[in-house]
């Protein structure tokens, strides 16, 4: 008699899952390798940016109490006293009447509080420049402190390192970056049916996808996965390796095997490890079998052999304690919502987790099944970018329904056209201002 699994949530599952979540180490790595990590101690700003008053402009520094009549009619007259380029500094004091030539990124020189952009002075001698405006007191200036002041938490430990996150350790001076340490992920496959990548197919058989899908999600959650092999469906042997390889690694994936028919040995080897069985039915859809153990503090995620139920399983419960070992404090998919393009008539009782695609239709986030909704279908994978979250129950889903979708990392970005088509549509107020 096969045993009756009783399914649990998907929230009370990953709540069970979370509470063996542990944070890693740090390690250092240099700048140039720091970009996709994830930051090891909070980021703060060690002085202030700018870190002396400069000039966002190419321009004149002056005084402006000196332009106070200044006017088409009534030009001022200004005596260029010096130039400086980015990075000089003018030695001298500005006085009366006085001008600096000033070039964007320069500090102003003592005695200037403003600048005047090249474009609306007028050179009128050799040495001489005419200003036809009033220029305010701190116009054109970038003050101390005004982008970051010293102290300031910038980014918090555990932060992803983004293109904006490594131009902050550059401002503050981190050639070596300190990082989360990658959790290290051991992946073994089970199954008497797997050939591998590079073998030809033979009647019965299919090659081992889940490994290869498993180590590209480990490594855009930001883990470092280890592959330790695809092993036929015999107990000892799956035994041995799921034994050895725990204690390699932080966590252990295996995939197949954690079903209820005469292979699926997963169970037999968690009992025979003496490891903690948080659960092993999950009331969701594809990944209902997703099981997961501990062993002396460590997880075992079970995921299913099915391409689509191994993929959900690793999305909803391994990704969160990836991150959460990266010191990530955004450790799940992120959800929003969206309108479902088209009819969903299946009704499940199960939560189910489907691969959608989300588009901007110009007002609101579409979403569309992608492929077959069956949890052996590896074809939709590719195309998803958002699971769709429809609740279990006894209804299906309508067109025009507003949807829950949990995004999926993607790199991808838009057509040019439709993002040319967004800023044509936009609202924009007339302006006949230049500069
Ligand atoms: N009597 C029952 N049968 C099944 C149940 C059930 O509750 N009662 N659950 C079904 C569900 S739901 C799923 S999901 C699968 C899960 O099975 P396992 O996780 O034990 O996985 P396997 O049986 O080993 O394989 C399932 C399927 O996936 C293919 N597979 C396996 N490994 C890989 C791999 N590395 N790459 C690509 N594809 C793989 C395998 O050939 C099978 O077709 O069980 C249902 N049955
Ligand atoms: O675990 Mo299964 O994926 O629910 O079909």
């Amino acid at each position: 008699m096969v045993e009756k699994r009783k399914p649990i949530k998907v929230e009370e599952a990953l709540k069970r899952v979370l509470q063996y979540a542990k944070n890693g180490s740090t390690e250092y790595v240099s700048i140039e390798e720091s970009y996709g990590r994830f930051l090891g101690e909070d980021l703060v700003a060690t002085h202030d940016v700018p870190f002396f008053d400069r000039s966002p402009y190419d321009g004149y520094a002056i005084r402006s109490v000196d332009t106070v009549s200044a006017s088409r009619n009534n030009p001022i007259e200004f005596k260029v006293v010096g130039e400086i380029g980015a990075g000089s500094v003018f030695e001298g004091v500005v006085g009366e009447n006085e001008a600096v030539r000033i070039m964007t990124g320069a500090q102003i020189p003592e005695g200037a509080d403003c600048v005047i952009m090249l474009e609306l002075v007028t050179e009128s001698g050799e040495q001489t420049i005419q200003i036809k405006r009033q220029v305010k007191q701190g116009e054109n200036i970038s003050f101390i402190g005004e982008d970051t002041k010293k102290g300031t938490v910038l980014a918090s430990k555990g932060t992803y390192i983004n293109p904006g996150v490594v131009a902050l350790l550059a401002t503050f001076g981190y050639k070596q970056v300190p990082v989360s340490a990658k959790p290290k992920i051991g992946i073994i496959a089970t199954g008497s049916e797997l050939l591998e990548v590079d073998q030809p197919l033979e009647p019965g058989k299919i090659r081992n996808s889940n490994t290869y899908m498993i180590m590209a999600q480990i490594e855009r959650a930001g883990g470092e996965p280890i592959y330790f092999g695809q092993f036929k469906d015999d107990l000892r042997t799956c035994y041995e390796q799921v034994k050895n390889t725990l204690e390699h690694v932080d966590f252990l994936i295996t995939t197949g095997g954690v079903s209820v028919g005469d292979y699926d040995y997963l169970p037999a080897i968690y009992e025979m490890l003496g490891a903690e069985v948080l659960f092993n039915k999950i009331a969701m859809r594809p990944g209902s079998v997703t099981t997961i153990a501990v062993k002396d503090g460590k997880l075992l995620f079970g995921l299913s052999g099915n391409p689509s139920a191994c993929y959900v399983g690793c999305e909803l419960f391994v990704k969160p304690i990836l991150r959460t070992f990266l010191h990530n404090q955004n450790p799940v998919l992120k959800r929003t919502q969206a309108i479902l393009g088209q009819d969903f008539p299946k009704a499940n009782p199960f939560d189910r987790f489907v691969r959608g695609y989300v588009t901007f239709d110009g007002s609101q986030l579409l979403v569309h099944p992608v492929g077959l909704d069956k949890s052996n279908v590896v074809s939709s994978l590719a195309g998803a970018n958002v699971l769709l979250v429809l609740p279990g129950g006894t209804r299906g889903f309508s067109k025009g329904m507003k949807v829950d979708v949990l995004l999926l990392e993607d790199q991808e970005g838009a057509p040019v056209d439709t993002f040319l088509a967004g800023f044509e549509k936009l609202n924009r107020g007339d302006s006949d201002e230049v500069i």
